[in-house]
Order: C-alpha cells, then structure tokens, then sequence
C-alpha cells in the first residue's frame, strides 16, 4: 500500500517531504539487500536533498567506502534538491516493488548487483564471494583486492551464516595479477610500491578482522596472496585438483597475508620455510597433510560434497557460531595486525632479488620475539 502511494507521486506534482520521509522508512523494511551500487545511489540522493551538491573534500584514497559514497554524490553535480527527492522517492518505490515480488522466491539464488569482478550471491544463509576472471585465472587486479573488501563488509552485515571465498573456472587464483605492477611512470615507482602495500595491508586485515565464519572452496590450483591469505580462514576446502604455491623468492618477493606468522605456526618451521622460502609447490593432499587444508575431496564431487556440507552448517545457530570465531579471533588479532604491519613494511622497502634473506628475517623475527 505504501509503495503503491509512492508510485503514484511519479505522476503527481513532485514528491512532497512527508513522501521522502515515507521513503526513508520503507527503505529499512526493505528485506533483500539492494547491492551497493544501489545503496550509493540512494545515498548520494539522500545527501543532494538534504544538503545540495558535494561541497567537502574528497576523502583519501584508501578511504574506500567514504570515497566511494563521495564519488556518488558528487557525479549528482548542481541537481537541485527537488528533483533529487524525486529520484529518491521513485527509486525507493521501485526497490519497494521487486523487493515484496522477490519474497516469492525466499531461497532462490540472490545475484548481488554492483561486482565487476566477482560473482557474489547469498543462498542458504551462505554469502558466497567467487572471484570471476577465469580466462586470467582469477589473477587479483587492484579492482578485484577492493571488490573482495567490499563484498566483505557487505557480507558481515548481512544475514548470512557463513562466508564463502572461492574461484570461476579450473584456477581457485593466480595470485597477485601481474600487470598491477606494469606501466607505472618514472619516477611513480616508490609512491606506487607504498600505495600498493597499504591497499595490501588493507586486504589482509579485513580477513583478520572478519567476524564471521570464513570458508575457502579452493577449486583449482591457488598461487601467491590467495594462498598466503588461507591461515586466516575457518575451513579450507579443496579438491584433489587444487595446488599451493608461494613461489616469492623467485619473484623477488617477501610474504604476505600473515604467512610469515600462520604458516610456521599451522606446519611448524620446517614445511613452512620450504613453502615460503623455497617456493615448494603442495598437492591439496600434502597441504592437508600439513594442516593448512581441512579436508580434500575428489574433483569429480568436490562442489557437490562441500556443498552440501556447508549447507548443514549453515543451519547451525548463527549468533553461538559467530561468537565462536570471535572468541578464538579476538586471541591472536593483536599479533595478527601487528604481524601484516611488518610484512608490509617489509614488502616497501625490499629491493627485488633480497627475497629469500628477508623471508628469513620476518619469520625469524616473530619466533624469537
Ligand atoms: C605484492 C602483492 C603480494 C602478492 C603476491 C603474489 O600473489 S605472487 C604470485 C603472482 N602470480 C604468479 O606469479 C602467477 C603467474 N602466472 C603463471 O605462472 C601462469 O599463468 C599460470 C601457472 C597461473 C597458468 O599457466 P597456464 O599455462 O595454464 O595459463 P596461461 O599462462 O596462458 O594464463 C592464462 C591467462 O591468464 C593470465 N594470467 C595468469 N596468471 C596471471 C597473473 N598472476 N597475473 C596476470 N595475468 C595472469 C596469463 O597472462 C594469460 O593471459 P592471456 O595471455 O590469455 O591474455
């Protein structure tokens, strides 16, 4: 009845301000979340209305969802505040509609609009995030490290049970996407190498900091951050396809994503350095064997198995689990932090070619501290 009201003030003479106020309540009714392209939208009219045009300053560049929403609001440019409420009020009445259509449906697979590189629906009380560039084997480019960010947040603040990370197509990831490096100017070189590492340090602490439940559905060979990144993780998952790699001492790297840290505590000392030292590429069996995969499964029935069983996770009582992973999380997050910290600084400072002299110092310096 109330969307049916809201509708009808596209016709009329304009919204009025008790019709905006009705819209800001419908739009906490709304029961399927609109995807954050949509939610910037209706932020950006909100602020065109009650404000006028974007007049504060940009917020900095790491600063990714306060940008994010000032960059909606400021491509609203001199629209004047009453058209703004127009918009807004239509916009509302049309979410309004598909959202109570869509309550038809309750479990049918919901597509999260707003991803350029990622494929990330919630189903079963499970936000599934699946990177999709398979023709690069799901390569991370900088867009994709901020997608993944994104989606994160959005989905620790949804009504999932459980969060799953996997890949499109026969690679889980590639790693870093090489190109991220490429075509950078003279001279840019060490302001991009800091920019880098913080958008990095970034990344690794949201899985640091994510509060809910964490599933790795590793479908394929993983090489580089995507496997540095899995000492964070609840569950990983793997099919008997899937590789582990860390091959940075060839590239002149050191490691990241608290490998330097997790992966001695998770396999002891020795396995550990010849993965991130000596770039030893794991089977899914041997890494299970190591204890950085929980459990391998034929290729053949690997989505079909894992599934099922996440799904009967699913059903288990959210709040207990959620409180579970904090307690064992809220342990370690101190040293977590402080671990991707020096990893990263590490990464600015290291001069290609040092790879291997410094891997030794990081993990070194966590375990006689
Ligand atoms: C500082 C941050 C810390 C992070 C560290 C890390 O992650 S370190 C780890 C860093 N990662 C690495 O060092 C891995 C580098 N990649 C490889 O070693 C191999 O590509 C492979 C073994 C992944 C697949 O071999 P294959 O013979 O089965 O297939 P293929 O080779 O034909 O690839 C198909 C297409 O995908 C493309 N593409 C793939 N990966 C990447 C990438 N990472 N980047 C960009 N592009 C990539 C490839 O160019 C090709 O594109 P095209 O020509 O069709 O337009």
């Amino acid at each position: 009845m109330q969307a049916l009201s809201l509708h009808m003030s596209k016709t009329a003479m304009g919204a009025s301000q008790k019709d905006f106020e009705s819209a800001m309540n419908q739009v906490k009714l709304l029961k399927k979340d609109p995807g954050n392209e949509v939610k910037l939208k209706l932020y950006a009219l909100y602020k065109q209305t009650t404000e006028g045009p974007c007049n504060t300053p940009r917020p900095g560049v790491f600063d990714l969802i306060n940008k994010a929403k000032w960059d909606a609001w400021n491509a609203l440019g001199n629209l004047p505040k009453e058209t703004a409420r127009q918009n807004y009020v239509d916009l509302v009445s049309d979410l309004s509609s598909s959202d109570s259509s869509s309550q038809v449906k309750p479990e049918a697979d919901r597509k999260q609009p707003g991803y350029e590189t990622l494929v990330v629906t919630s189903e079963d009380s499970i936000t599934k995030i699946m990177m999709n560039r398979p023709a690069k084997k799901n390569a991370l480019t900088i867009q994709m490290y901020r997608e993944i960010m994104l989606a994160l947040e959005a989905a620790s603040k949804d009504d999932s049970t459980i969060i799953v990370l996997t890949g499109n197509g026969d690679y889980y990831s590639s790693g870093n996407d090489l190109m991220n490096f490429m075509n950078i100017p003279p001279g840019e070189m060490e302001k991009e190498a800091k920019n880098g590492a913080i958008l990095l340090r970034d990344f690794v602490g949201c899985f640091i900091d994510f509060p809910k439940p964490l599933v790795a559905v590793i479908n394929g060979p993983a090489i580089g951050i995507s496997v540095t990144i899995l000492g964070l993780f609840d569950l990983v998952y793997a099919s008997d396809r899937a590789t582990f790699h860390t091959p940075f001492t060839h590239l002149g790297q050191s490691p990241e994503g608290c490998s330097s840290y997790t992966f001695p505590k998770i396999m002891g000392q020795a396995k550990a350095a010849e993965m991130l030292m000596f770039g030893k590429k794991l089977t899914a069996r041997e890494a299970c064997a190591q204890g950085l995969v929980t459990e391998v499964f034929p290729d053949s029935t690997f989505q079909k198995e894992v599934w099922t069983r996440l799904k009967a996770y699913s059903k288990l009582p959210r709040n207990t689990l959620h409180i579970s992973k904090q307690s064992i999380r809220n342990l370690e997050k101190e040293k977590l932090h402080a671990v991707n910290a020096e990893e990263n600084s590490v990464l600015q400072e290291s001069p290609p070619k040092c790879g291997q002299i410094i891997l030794t110092q990081v993990i070194r310096n966590h375990y006689l501290k």
